[in-house]
């Protein structure tokens, strides 16, 4: 009750002096905790929000103030939220975007065609939005983004809630319209396995501030030090112990060792080893790539 007559404000500043360029063709993993500000980044950059400070150009235009001529070069995914009309079918809302964006009719068809294939939309496109579940929705909403063939597609949270499947071809597709159009992606997600298979560069902010701009490999060789060596042996009770090598689990006949690969050699590892069970099996895993991230949070403590 008390809310209703006096509010109380507390002042947030969602971004901190965030600067980076993108180059065309890129695909940018945009990540960072809950509540970082990446969505408010994306929203910047695709022109809902406008910033109180600070400048952003994108194809030299400024997002919230060319809006019309920029919305024709950037199509724009917000996984929690829908661009599709909830109670018609969703052919309506496509039709309905191709007008908005006025799309040549012989654009329209052969981007429409592509999209209904690649995405598998044939048996969808006649369903109204409301009658789709989430994964079905959302590669219609990766569909109505791309149906003006914009250059920069803006993905917050694009495979939230999809099925392994979808989820790997709404990858497969993002990777397509890269590869073969030049899309320039830039995708915001908590989905690691996305980043791994997607970006080939990482923008890390937290507390509002760029934290780490880089490669993925790069990421791994700076946080991914350890690497995973799981041994298959006969059956024997003697103990593996190997210097500077931590022994995660073992049960009968496997073990599952952990190696800081700064200190100690994975092939010194494995030839002793050899000389402590006697191997059947040995493969090695590189440092998931969550468990990277998780470094990286702690790290820089946020
Ligand atoms: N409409 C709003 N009004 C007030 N504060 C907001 C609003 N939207 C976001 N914020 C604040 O701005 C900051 C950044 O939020 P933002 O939504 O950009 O984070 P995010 O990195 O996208 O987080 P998540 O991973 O949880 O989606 C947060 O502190 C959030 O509480």
């Amino acid at each position: 009750m008390k809310a209703l007559f006096v509010r109380e404000f507390a002042m947030v500043q969602a971004l901190n002096e965030i600067s980076f360029d993108i180059r065309q063709g890129e695909i940018v993993g945009y990540i960072g905790p809950n509540g970082a500000g990446k969505s408010t980044t994306i929203k910047i950059m695709s022109g809902i929000l406008v910033p109180d400070d600070g400048s952003c150009t994108i194809m030299g235009y400024t997002p919230w103030k060319d809006r019309v001529s920029y919305v024709k070069h950037i199509g724009v995914v917000f996984g929690q939220r829908s661009q599709l009309w909830w109670d018609v079918p969703v052919i309506d809302s496509f039709e309905l975007l191709r007008d908005i964006y006025k799309v040549p009719p012989g654009d329209y068809r052969s981007n429409l065609d592509l999209l209904v294939e690649t995405l598998e939309l044939q048996s969808l496109i006649h369903t109204p939005v409301r009658q789709l579940s989430l994964g079905q929705r959302m590669r219609c909403e990766i569909a109505a983004s791309l149906l003006h063939g914009p250059d920069i597609l803006f993905l917050d949270e694009p495979t939230i809630g999809l099925d392994a499947v979808s989820k790997i071809a709404v990858r497969q597709f993002i990777k397509t319209i890269n590869e073969e159009r030049g899309v320039t992606v830039i995708l915001t997600t908590h989905d690691m396995s996305d980043i791994e298979a997607l970006a080939n560069r990482i923008i890390l902010i937290g507390g509002g501030s760029v934290l780490v701009d880089g490669s993925l490999s790069e990421l791994r060789t700076r946080f991914g030090v350890h690497k995973k060596v799981i041994a298959d042996y006969r059956e024997t009770d003697s103990a593996i112990r190997i210097q500077g090598v931590t022994v995660q689990s073992r049960s009968a006949g496997r073990a599952v060792l952990l190696v800081d690969t700064e200190q100690t050699k994975i092939s010194g590892v494995i030839g002793e080893l050899s000389e402590q069970v006697e191997l059947l099996d040995v493969s090695i895993e590189a440092e998931p790539i969550e468990e990277v991230i998780v470094k990286l949070y702690k790290e820089y403590q946020i």
